[in-house]
């Protein structure tokens, strides 16, 4: 398997996917840097008009909702309805889900349409999972990972899609594999849209990788490595955040397998 995972990095680097896009104003410019960094290449973009041509040059796409508004929610359906008809994977950020109702509607209407894959904090895959005993902050979780798996199960059962729990430990949930992932480092949280890049990273992998869920693990452990080893050196979260992007795009053979901590 760890092997496995770092030939999965080194097939995003050298196919360079085209990924599209649908996210938050936040962090568009940090994910677009991220997908750079590991050899993909992103495309932001939300009008009504491009969305089905969009799709037929890109081979991912990204739904994140973080900063959601009427206009756009006819984008992402646009987008998936036409990803689905190319066969391109997509993947499903739920930010700040259990935050509003309005989120939460369109949620379920996007859970509907089949993502690959699902990212959330732990309060949002508990929201998601509508096991809603914990309240989210905002985009922030007041839950730990290991609270939401049996949440992230049943995601994996109902919508068939792998399901990634971030946070402290991170869980990858899967018909064929449940993996916990070690690694990443408290300092990431002091930085908006580490699991927006998650996703986007994510997208990255899904477009070259058919392995779904192996796609996850490795997609995961990459940004939580990086992270990890970046916290370390750095003075903070304004230099963590260049740093990440830093390792995102160096980080060897050697540094990744030394630092993976995972348990299957
Ligand atoms: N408590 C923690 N300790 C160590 N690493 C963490 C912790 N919380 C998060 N991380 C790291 O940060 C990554 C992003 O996870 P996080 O749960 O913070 O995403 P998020 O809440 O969706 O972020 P955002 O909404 O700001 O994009 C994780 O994959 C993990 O590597
Ligand atoms: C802070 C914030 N608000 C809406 S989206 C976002 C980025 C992190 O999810
Ligand atoms: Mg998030």
């Amino acid at each position: 398997m760890k092997e496995k995972l770092w030939n999965h990095i080194t097939t995003v680097r050298k196919q360079s996917p085209l990924v599209h896009n649908i996210t938050n104003y936040v962090v568009m410019n940090n994910t677009a840097n991220a997908l750079l960094a590991i050899g993909a290449s992103p495309i932001m973009s939300h009008a009504h008009e491009e969305m089905v041509a969009m799709q037929q040059i890109c081979n991912s796409l990204v739904i994140n909702i973080g900063t959601l508004d009427t206009y756009w929610v006819k984008s992402m359906h646009l987008a998936i309805e036409a990803a689905n008809k190319n066969k391109n994977p997509w993947v499903l950020d739920p930010v700040g889900a259990g935050a509003t109702p309005f989120r939460d509607e369109v949620l379920s209407e996007l859970l509907n349409l089949k993502p690959i894959a699902i990212r959330g904090n732990a309060s949002e895959i508990l929201a998601l999972a509508k096991h809603n005993k914990t309240q989210t902050k905002g985009v922030d979780s007041t839950a730990s990972s290991l609270d939401a798996i049996d949440a992230a199960r049943f995601l994996n059962k109902q919508y068939n899609a792998v399901v990634i729990i971030s946070g402290e430990t991170d869980v990858i949930v899967s018909d064929e594999l449940e993996v916990k992932l070690n690694n990443g480092n408290l300092l990431m949280t002091k930085i908006t849209g580490m699991g927006c890049s998650a996703s986007a990273i994510l997208a990255a992998f899904l477009a070259v990788i058919p392995e779904s869920a192996e796609a996850a693990v490795a997609a995961t452990a990459l940004i939580s490595i990086a992270g990890e080893i970046s916290a370390k050196s750095c003075d903070g979260p304004g230099s963590l955040q260049v740093s990440i992007l830093d390792k995102l795009h160096s980080i060897t053979e050697n540094e990744f397998l030394k630092h993976l901590k995972i348990e299957n």
